[in-house]
């Protein structure tokens, strides 16, 4: 399968499992891969048969000023389970980063791939 991509797409939100953490907003920073047919929308050179990576940017926009989870795995799961629904994906690959959580790391997070492909 065709994918669409999004590389480093920065969100804030609430995020985190300790107190001094409920009361601040967070960057967040998310790679994913979506599952397309990309043929259809080369095809015709239609906007409307392609996934739109612009909307589907603004909808994890949408989605993470609004959240308030404790765990990146929550924030992870809940956001493809949108993103699948709402957009018709059938397959996405995830991988979320927490950047600054551990000092001593360039990076954490998790990485989830849903759906079939
Ligand atoms: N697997 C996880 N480990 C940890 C998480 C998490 O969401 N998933 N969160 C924290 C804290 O919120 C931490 O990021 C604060 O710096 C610790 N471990």
């Amino acid at each position: 399968m065709d994918t669409v991509f999004i590389e480093g797409l920065e969100v804030d939100t609430v995020i985190g499992a300790y107190d001094w953490e409920r009361s601040i907003r967070q960057c967040l920073r998310l790679d994913l891969q979506l599952g397309w047919d990309n043929r259809p929308a080369a095809e015709g050179d239609d906007l409307d048969k392609a996934l739109d990576y612009a909307a589907v940017s603004q909808r994890i926009q949408a989605f993470a000023a609004e959240a308030q989870f404790l765990l990146v795995e929550t924030f992870a799961e809940r956001l493809v389970a949108v993103l699948m629904g709402e957009f018709g994906i059938p397959w996405v690959r995830l991988k979320l980063h927490k950047p600054g959580a551990v000092p001593a790391a360039s990076s954490v997070g998790v990485e989830i791939e849903r759906g079939c492909r």
